[in-house]
């Protein structure tokens, strides 16, 4: 054998041990993951075994075509939760506490409302009163007015109510302002993909600490959940989102501070898809609503990801307590992507329940979900007629 002939074979064996490496390497990282989703089937009595779907234990979405060439691409962090520390709240029993506590805070809105159309005589005064109730309730100048209309209709034709009557006829008729026909659903089933859940809204509204509840609830529902920590302007809601993802046992993909937050959202979806889970949320960064390049880049975001996956929900954070503000906030980010559902935060703080129904008016698309708490479990499911009999339950 002559020495050009031995340093080929050398080489030659060099090259497979570097594969074989790199190849453990990856499998390594790639299978925590899958660890991690077995071990929670096993944990809630599934089969581990079936959960890979064409049988072979393997991976069977697919993986990124292309990079965001437009991007600079970071390379993202793959966080894995050390443990479960916590088990969420069955969605039972947090509706129930919830919609004590959405009573309570609501209250003074309903009692005002119910005080005035009890009142033997509606006069002119009294009706100007009512309209003020519900106009400092964030109702909006044409709802409150579409409102009074109606109840003076209904009680001009149908005789003066006494307490109980006016229950009921008030009830129905903000039961319909607030829609009860609206598609509330989140749109977060799998389908050959994961489900792609974006989180927008200004600085404060309650964005990370909405996904972070977000996922509790998906958890509790049994679906495999991966955060996506874009927001890259503060590195500590990166590290808020982290803790979220310990407590409730999910991973988080997050970058460095500054990174480019399409590129954290691109990266977190293709785990994702590799992972195989159900639902992606990411967490975008708060932004001021004034800042054009800032809102551009949230439409960025958007395309990035769905260069692999459709984002199946875009759901803009509103405070309940920031009132026409809030209203001016939905029209601007509508502008830039188009929202699927408004979560309705910091409800617990409000009396002004009629923000509701204004920015379903305003942008069309429904309230799905309502923070009422800074509690884990604070987070429900908007449902019409709850709310209404919250309001009225004085
Ligand atoms: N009372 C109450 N407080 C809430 C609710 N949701 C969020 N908060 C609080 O609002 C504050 C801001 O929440 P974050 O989730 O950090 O807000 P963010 O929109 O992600 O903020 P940025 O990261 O700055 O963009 C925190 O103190 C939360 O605990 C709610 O439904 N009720």
């Amino acid at each position: 054998m002559d020495l050009t002939t031995l340093y080929l074979i050398i080489g030659g064996a060099v090259v497979v041990v570097a594969a074989v490496v790199v190849g453990l390497v990856v499998g390594t990282r790639r299978g925590a993951l899958g660890r991690g989703r077995r071990q929670r089937e096993l944990d809630r009595g599934g089969r581990a075994d079936t959960e890979a779907g064409d049988g072979s234990g393997g991976p069977t979405g697919t993986l990124a075509p292309e990079r965001p060439a437009e991007d600079e691409v970071v390379e993202a962090e793959l966080v894995e939760p050390t443990a479960t520390l916590e088990r969420p709240e069955t969605p039972e029993s947090r509706l129930v506490r919830l919609r004590r506590r959405l009573a309570g805070s609501q209250n003074a809105f309903g009692r005002g409302l119910l005080t005035l159309l009890s009142r033997d005589r509606l006069d002119e005064d009294t009706w100007e009163e009512f309209e003020n109730v519900l106009l400092s309730s964030d109702l909006g100048v044409k709802p409150t007015m579409e409102l009074v209309e109606r109840l003076r209709d209904r009680l001009r034709v149908e005789g003066v109510a006494d307490g109980t009557r006016a229950r009921a006829v008030l009830r129905e008729e903000l039961l319909a302002l607030v829609d009860p026909t609206m598609d509330r659903t989140l749109a977060v089933e799998r389908g050959e993909q994961p489900a792609v859940v974006m989180v927008v809204g200004v600085n404060g509204t309650g964005k990370t600490t909405t996904v972070g509840k977000l996922a509790r609830v998906l958890v509790a529902e049994d679906k495999d959940v991966l955060l996506g920590a874009a927001d890259t302007f503060r590195a500590a809601a990166a590290d808020q989102l982290e803790t979220w993802g310990g407590r409730v046992g999910v991973p988080v993909v997050r970058g460095d501070e500054g990174a480019d937050p399409a590129s954290v959202a691109f990266e977190s979806v293709r785990a994702g898809i590799e992972a195989e889970v159900d639902v992606v949320l990411i967490d975008t960064a708060g932004r001021l609503h004034t800042k054009t390049g800032l809102m551009d880049e949230l439409g960025k975001v958007k395309r990035v990801v769905e260069r692999q996956a459709p984002v199946t929900e875009v759901l803009l954070v509103l405070d309940a307590t920031t009132g026409q503000n809030g209203l001016i906030q939905a029209r601007i980010f509508a502008e830039v992507v188009a929202i699927t559902g408004i979560v309705l935060t910091k409800l617990d703080g409000s009396a002004k329940g009629g923000i509701v129904v204004a920015v379903q008016r305003e942008l069309g698309v429904p309230v799905k979900l309502v923070g009422l708490g800074e509690g884990v479990d604070d987070l429900a499911p908007f449902d019409a007629a709850t709310f209404v009999d919250a309001v009225l339950d004085a």
